[in-house]
This record gives structure tokens, C-alpha cells and sequence, in this order.
């Protein structure tokens, strides 16, 4: 396959540096290669491998992490502070997690452990050089990552309307959002696509993290592969590991045939792991084994796979303090988060809740083939002075919601019955108020309108709208049994015979939020 790969400026064969100071595995892996097809050059210590770097450009650099005379990981860092475009990857020492991910950590496009598992270094080293072969994807120049981590000053709401042309690539259009914080977060992910690191995506519950990890697939080399998915809080604990790795088939009770896990199904592309704080601690263990390892076993086989996935993962815990608490591995937690993408919440970006409004109307509208609707300024307003702590999943579920009660062309949100927030809520995060172009969005209605839902007059006996009634039933009987096991959604699921998908799924769709978001 790789033979046929052109290196990015010539027709020929890519070209690669090989850096190891022991003769003989130099040989083997310049010999590998060479049979793929390459042009091969060799190096025993860094300095000779700068030499040859500043005399030729190559395709791909391949160093062990030790040599004579440094770190392979200073070559990595010289190629980096020299903006050359090579990737890098670095050969490690067994079980040595710390240098693999200091090299991934500096750049390194990926890393192989001792001893090198020649299928496998076939294929990094054909992905790297395929990477590197295809034209990278370019940032609009105006929205270059800061240096930075300091937040930036929020864009006003009255700011001029987004370009006519969007300036991101195709992979982030569906990222809706021009804020300063989503502008980091698109450049961040244009940035990591370009390696095979691990990246950990962090954010609130419903702030778009799993969009974020297809746009991370969408981005990298590996878009043509398999994005799969995997809500890990979803799974049964007794299921984890056939569902993972995949089982032969009489290998547990039911297993009928033999069949793939997630990593098989995910060869070639990206698996994406979300709530990956949810994951039992037993299953940790066998997810770090896999990574390190870069093999799984299916249940009942004798023979391991090879594992060739990038692992983006989510969560919206604090995965550290899980790690403080003994709930989730130091090593797995050191692993994941080579990479760390951090999804600010939509309170954090609420100049963004226009844009996000109209493109989830016409998602909704196209999606139930109605006319998009417009949203009335007014409706703005009320969103905008609403916690939203459900994020933009509460955005959408509010939006739905309203498409499907409203008549005529225009959507009219009532803040009475759409959009009071649990009263506990409200006091725990005051909103801030948002500035709204007074000339497109006039003033709410005002204070002395709103009049408090509870406590209130007796309910009709004959509902004039069934649904948004049951709704309301559904939402209250749900908020009383969340209050009643201090909001932990696995204890309150079993309280009303549900399943926490099942919990999980209900609570978004009413645009619940809970103050502390934890599953206990
Ligand atoms: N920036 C955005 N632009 C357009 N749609 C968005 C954006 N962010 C989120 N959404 C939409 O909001 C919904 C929730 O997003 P998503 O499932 O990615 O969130 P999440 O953070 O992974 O949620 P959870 O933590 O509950 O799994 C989806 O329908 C998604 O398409």
C-alpha cells in the first residue's frame, strides 16, 4: 500500500529518516521499509540525523527515544521550533507511558513501544506518510489558536453578522458558534487532527461534546475510516468487555456467533468513548491494557488483534478529582488526556445563541419537513435570560418543543410555560443579563408579568393540550424524585422502574438540569 505513496513534493516514493544507534534494529527497520517501497536514510545519533535533516526534507522521521547523545524527543522539539513539516514518530522503551506521552505531547504524530510489532509499524508509518501527502487543512488566518490560555474578551452580541462565507473547513461547519471560545475550541481541533494523540474532550453535559469528536475524525487523516461511538454510562458492566473487544461466539450465555467489539469495528478510524467517567474501574484496567498494549483479546479467542484506533473520549466530570477520589485510574486518566479540548459551557458563549438557534430551527424544520420558522425577537430575549444549563441539547429540546406547540410562522416562546427554571437552579447561578442589539431584539416583557408556577390554581380537569400537560406531569414527577436522592440520576432511574438511558434521555428531552450532575 505504502509503496505507492508519493511523498507531498514529487512523484517518488516518500522518504524517511530512520534514527537508532543499535545497528541491528536500524538495519531491520530500514530493511521493512525499503520492502514497502520507500526511500530509506539512516542516522545513529541526533547529530547526525540534524545534519541530514538540514540537507534534505523528508516524508516522515522515525527515532528511538534513546540515543548517544539525547533524547529523540529534543529532535522532535528542534523539528517543531523549525516549523518543518515531518512527522515524527517515536520508538519507546517497554511500558515506558510517561515517554509516549511526553513525545505525543511535544508533536510526535504517534509513538510504538519495544519491542516493535513490524505490521503495526508498517501502518503508522503509512499513515503518517499519507498524512503527510494530503494537503492539511488550512485555519481562516483570523482565527489562529492564541498562545495563550487567558480567556478572551467576550464578543458582543451586537457584533456584525458571521462572513457569507463560512471561513471553516466543511468537517466544522456543523460546529455552529463565531464566540471567541468556540473559534479556540475549532482551531484547537483543527490542530490535534493532525496527530494520532489521545484526546479528552471535557465540557458540561449537552455543550456539543461528542460533534467536537466527530469533528476531530472529520479533520484527521483517518475521515475515510469508522467513527464509532460509545456512550460507556449506557452499557451493562457485565457486557463492557464482549462489547470492547469483541467475543467468539459460545464464549458467554447468548453469544450465538462470533462477533467485533468496538475497537475491531473502529480499525482505521476514531472510537469515541464518552462518559468515560463512568467506566467501572475493572474495565478501566482492560481499556489501559489495550491502549498500551495496542492488542485486544475477544472473549474465548486465543489470538490478539491488533488495535489500530484513535481514542477521543469525553466526559463531563472532573476527572481528576474522580482520580482523587479513587474512582478513576491515575494511569488510564494520564493516557486519555495527552490532549485536553475544553467545551466552555453555553452561558460562557451566549453571543453564540442566535447563530444556534437558527441552525437548529432549520435542522428541526428539515427534519420534520415543516418550513423553518422565525424566532421572535422576543423569544430571543427569553432564551437569553435563561440559565440554560442543559446546554445547547436544552436549546434544542426548548426549541422542538416549541416548534411543535407553535402555530403560524413565527415561534413564540412562553416564559411561563417553557422556560421557568427549576427555582433551586435559579438561585444557585444567577444569569447574567446578555446585551442584545436593542435595534433587533426588543425589550423583554416585564418583570410584573411573569407570575410563579407553583403554588398555583388547581389543574383543569380536561387538559386543552394533552402533551404539553403530560410534559409538565412527567417534568415534575422527575424533578421531585431527582430532589429526593439529592439529584444522583442512577438512584432517582431506579426509584421509577426506568433505566438511566432511559433516565438520561428523559431528563434532556425535558431540558432538566440538576445542580451537581452526578451520577453519585
Ligand atoms: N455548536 C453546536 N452547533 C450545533 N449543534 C450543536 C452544537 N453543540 C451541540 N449541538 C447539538 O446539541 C445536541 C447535544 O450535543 P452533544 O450530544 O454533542 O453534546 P454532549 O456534550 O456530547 O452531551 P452529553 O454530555 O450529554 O453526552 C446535539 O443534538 C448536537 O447536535
Amino acid at each position: 500500500m505504502s509503496s505507492s505513496t508519493p511523498s507531498p513534493s514529487s512523484t517518488q516514493p516518500a522518504r524517511i529518516l530512520v534514527v537508532d544507534d543499535e545497528p541491528d534494529l536500524r538495519t531491520l527497520y530500514e530493511l521493512t521499509l525499503l520492502r514497502e517501497g520507500y526511500r530509506v536514510d539512516a542516522a545513529g545519533t541526533l547529530a547526525e540525523a540534524w545534519e541530514q535533516l538540514e540537507a534534505t526534507e523528508f516524508d516522515a522521521v522515525i527515532t528511538d527515544m534513546r540515543l548517544p547523545d539525547g533524547l529523540g524527543l529534543s529532535l522532535l522539539q528542534r523539528l517543531h521550533k523549525s516549523q518543518r513539516a515531518e512527522r515524527c514518530v517515536v520508538i519507546t522503551a517497554y511500558g515506558s507511558a510517561e515517554n509516549a506521552v511526553d513525545a505525543l505531547k511535544a508533536g510526535a504524530f504517534d509513538y510504538l513501544a519495544k519491542p516493535v510489532d513490524l505490521k503495526q509499524f508498517r501502518a503508522v508509518v503509512a499513515s503518517a506518510v499519507q498524512l503527510r501527502a494530503r494537503a492539511p487543512i488550512a485555519l481562516p488566518t483570523a482565527v489562529a489558536e492564541p498562545r495563550s490560555a487567558a480567556p478572551s474578551a467576550a464578543v458582543s452580541a451586537t457584533a456584525p453578522a458571521a462572513a457569507p462565507e463560512d471561513p471553516w473547513p466543511a468537517a466544522l461547519v456543523r460546529l455552529v458558534g463565531d464566540s471567541a471560545p468556540m473559534r479556540q475550541v475549532k482551531a484547537r481541533i483543527v490542530k490535534v487532527a493532525r496527530s494520532m494523540a489521545p484526546v479528552l474532550v471535557h465540557g458540561e453535559s449537552g455543550t456539543g461534546k461528542e460533534l467536537v469528536a466527530r469533528a476531530v475524525h472529520a479533520c484527521s487523516q483517518r475521515s475515510e475510516g469508522p467513527f464509532v461511538a460509545v456512550n460507556c454510562s449506557a452499557i451493562p458492566e457485565s457486557l463492557l468487555e464482549a462489547e470492547f473487544f469483541g467475543a467468539l461466539k459460545g464464549s458467554y450465555t447468548g453469544s450465538s456467533q462470533d462477533r467485533d467489539g468496538y475497537f475491531q469495528a473502529a480499525r482505521g478510524g476514531t472510537l469515541f468513548l464518552d462518559e468515560i467517567g463512568d467506566l467501572p474501574l475493572a474495565m478501566q484496567s482492560k481499556l489501559l491494557r489495550a491502549i498500551q498494549e495496542r492488542h485486544v483479546r475477544p472473549i474465548g479467542s486465543t489470538q490478539e488483534d491488533a488495535v489500530d484506533v484513535r481514542i477521543v473520549s469525553a466526559t463531563h466530570k472532573d476527572l481528576q478529582a474522580e482520580v482523587q477520589a479513587g474512582r478513576f485510574r491515575q494511569d488510564l486518566f494520564y493516557r486519555l488526556n495527552v490532549i485536553e479540548l475544553v467545551l466552555p459551557p453555553l452561558r460562557e458563549r451566549r453571543e453564540d445563541l442566535f447563530a444556534l438557534c437558527q441552525a437548529l430551527l432549520a435542522r428541526i424544520a428539515q427534519d420534520s419537513g415543516q418550513p423553518v420558522p422565525v424566532l421572535s425577537a422576543r423569544s430571543l430575549q427569553v432564551l437569553a435570560s435563561h440559565p440554560l444549563h442543559g446546554n445547547v441539547r436544552e436549546l434544542e429540546n426548548l426549541l422542538h418543543r416549541a416548534m411543535a406547540l407553535s402555530e403560524g410562522d413565527e415561534l413564540n416562546l412562553d416564559p411561563l410555560d417553557d422556560l421557568e427554571p427549576l427555582a433551586s437552579e435559579a438561585e444557585e447561578a444567577p444569569v447574567p443579563a446578555i446585551e442584545w442589539d436593542a435595534a433587533t431584539v426588543p425589550a423583554p416583557a416585564p418583570a410584573g408579568d411573569r407570575t410563579p408556577t407553583e403554588g398555583g390554581d388547581a389543574e383543569p380537569a380536561i387538559p386543552p393540550d394533552l402533551q404539553h400537560y403530560l410534559d409538565q406531569k412527567e417534568r415534575e414527577i422527575l424533578v421531585q424524585t431527582l430532589r429526593a436522592t439529592g439529584f444522583n440520576r442512577t438512584a432517582a432511574a431506579a426509584r421509577l422502574g426506568l433505566s438511566l438511558r432511559q433516565m438520561r434521555y428523559r431528563i434532556a428531552r425535558l431540558g432538566i438540569a440538576s445542580p451537581n450532575d452526578e451520577d453519585g
